[in-house]
């Protein structure tokens, strides 16, 4: 790296926190990179936030398009240089100090002070709490604007504590980027506990790092286990009463009164679905009564018949969730509804066991911390679903008893603010929705309105990481998985011409023949 200045600063600093400096460099300095100045003989790192040319050539110069207006300059004797300088605007991050950590040390460079452009090496030291493969790291790509590969690393316990969000347009690589972050957490230094809620079936190829060797290490080996519909079950006794109320239509006051009575009465049981029906009949005192009836037809057609509940059957949460397993609740066969409803049952028995485990009390327990990706959140995490509540308790509390959440959503104005703003550390890729982009900027904080700026240019696979895991708001690009990616987008005219090739080859008439190859050829490759 060059160690020659890059720039100089122009004038007294604005503020204990910016200032500006002229440089003549035309294609480094973009938003978003790092610089440098001295104070005592350490580097203090600013990042560039904005730059505009000092002088811009005159409009006639550019009336010609065939002709360079630097050539104009030069046939007129002036020198070219004095139309070639920028000035640059930075915001004063801070050095680090062996015992302090990250300092802001609060005083700007003086006018006509050197400025540098930060070394990969200073800016990893400096903006990142981790190394790449330390214990307790999250390596999530590399610094977008260098050449070189400068990783940006997170720090797992404040991830995991303090909630993360993964905002973006659809198609923009959130999921891709959730399993690199999967991935990550499933390394010998993290060993998570992970537990994924997965509506469009895209995480089951990490099933993959079982076989992997960067995933080993000192005897461990990551194991990831993938629910389907079949496996997937909460127990009707686990559900709060208004979550019970929610799967029935058109309750009448009566009917809810009734319900809530025979449910308070079994309240603490394991109770089945004929013996809530038996116990509407007995607390009504009337078997016979159009009430009981009612409420009895809807039990049996909106609760027996939903699959996701069952009279007996619960997942474990000890299965569910051990350090070093990812465990991928696959949600696409189940509707909207049954998915809130699980989500809650299940969040909320998870909170409830780590408070258990904290608080010594009795009851199920989890003895470690966990931490749960839910994709496409808005559906979760809207004011209306009905793990909105759960989730919101889980946002505000469960830093205190290591439950933490990565929220990934296209749609983050759908999300409640209050549940999007306790998210401490935020990805954030391409967003062109204009709702979308105000949403993040009055929820997410830490982000300038300089960088928030830069995210309808962002491209596929490269995102803006900011919050409490990293020293600083950094633009990155995603570091490439390890494990295949399950949500590629289909490239269909490759698949419509193997689809005929195919058919070609079997020849006229052979349509079952086709339709076998073509299921091997789509699923089984
Ligand atoms: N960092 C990356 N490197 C290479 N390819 C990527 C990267 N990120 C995303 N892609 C590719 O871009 C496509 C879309 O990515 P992805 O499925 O992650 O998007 P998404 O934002 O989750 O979309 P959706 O909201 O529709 O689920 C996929 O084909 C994926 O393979």
């Amino acid at each position: 790296m060059d160690t020659k200045p890059i720039g100089l600063v122009k004038g007294p600093a604005e503020s204990q926190h910016e200032f500006r400096f002229v440089t003549p460099d035309k294609t480094r300095l973009k938003s978003g990179e790092f610089v440098y100045y001295l104070l005592n003989g350490r580097k203090v790192i600013c990042r560039v936030t904005k730059r505009s040319p000092l002088r811009l050539y005159p409009d006639v110069f550019l009336s010609k398009p065939e002709i360079a207006p630097e050539r104009i300059v030069r046939a007129l004797g002036i020198s070219t240089s004095e139309f070639e300088l920028f000035e640059v605007k930075a915001c004063i991050m801070g050095y680090y100090d062996e015992n302090l950590g990250f300092v802001n040390p609060r005083i700007p460079p003086k006018p006509g002070q050197p400025v540098f452009l930060a070394e990969g090496e200073t800016i990893q030291e400096v903006l990142m709490k981790k190394k790449v493969g330390e214990m307790g790291s999250i390596h999530v790509g590399y610094l977008l604007n260098r050449d070189e590969d400068v990783p940006v690393v997170l720090d797992t316990a404040l991830v995991t504590s303090e909630h993360m969000c993964i905002l973006a347009s659809t198609g923009s690589g959130k999921s891709y980027l959730a399993g690199v972050i999967a991935e990550e957490l499933l390394k010998p230094y993290n060993c998570a506990a992970l537990l994924i809620l997965d509506p469009h079936s895209e995480y089951a190829t990490l099933k993959e790092v079982e076989g992997l060797e960067e995933f080993t290490g000192n005897g461990y080996r990551p194991y990831v286990r993938v629910f389907d519909k079949d496996e997937i079950k909460i127990r009707l006794s686990e559900l709060e009463y208004d979550e019970l109320i929610n799967l029935l239509p058109d309750l009448t006051d009566k009917m809810e009164a009734l319900l809530k009575k025979a449910y308070d009465s079994l309240a603490g049981t394991k109770f089945t679905s004929d013996e809530l029906v038996a116990k509407v009949a007995e607390v009504s005192g009337d078997p016979k009564d159009v009430t009981v009836k009612a409420l009895t037809w809807r039990i049996r057609r909106y609760i027996q018949s939903v699959e996701v509940i069952d009279d007996y059957v619960h997942m474990e949460l000890k299965d569910l969730l051990k350090p070093g397993q990812a465990s991928i609740l696959q949600l696409s066969e189940l509707s909207d509804i049954e998915q809130q409803i699980l989500a809650s049952v299940l969040l909320n028995r998870i909170l409830n066991a780590r408070i258990n485990a904290e608080k010594g009390l009795m009851g199920e327990r989890l003895e470690y911390p966990v931490f749960v990706i839910i994709e496409e959140a808005h559906r979760f995490a809207s004011r209306d679903a009905k793990s909105y509540n759960v989730l919101k308790t889980i946002l505000a509390e469960g830093r205190k008893f290591g439950v933490g959440v990565c929220l990934i959503s296209q749609r983050p104005s759908k999300i409640d603010s209050d549940i999007l703003s306790q998210c401490m550390t935020q990805i954030i890729m391409r967003i062109v929705n204009p709702a979308d982009q105000e949403n993040i900027k009055s929820s997410v904080e830490s982000i300038g309105r300089e960088l928030i700026e830069e995210l309808p240019g962002l491209t596929k696979g490269q995102a803006l990481v900011a919050g409490v895991a990293i020293n600083s708001p950094v633009l990155v690009r995603v570091r490439r998985r390890l494990t295949s990616h399950g949500g590629m987008s289909k490239n269909a005219p490759e698949e419509w011409q193997k689809w005929l090739s195919l058919s070609r080859e079997e020849g006229p008439g052979a349509g079952v023949g086709i339709k076998q190859k073509q299921r091997r050829l789509f699923w089984d490759e």
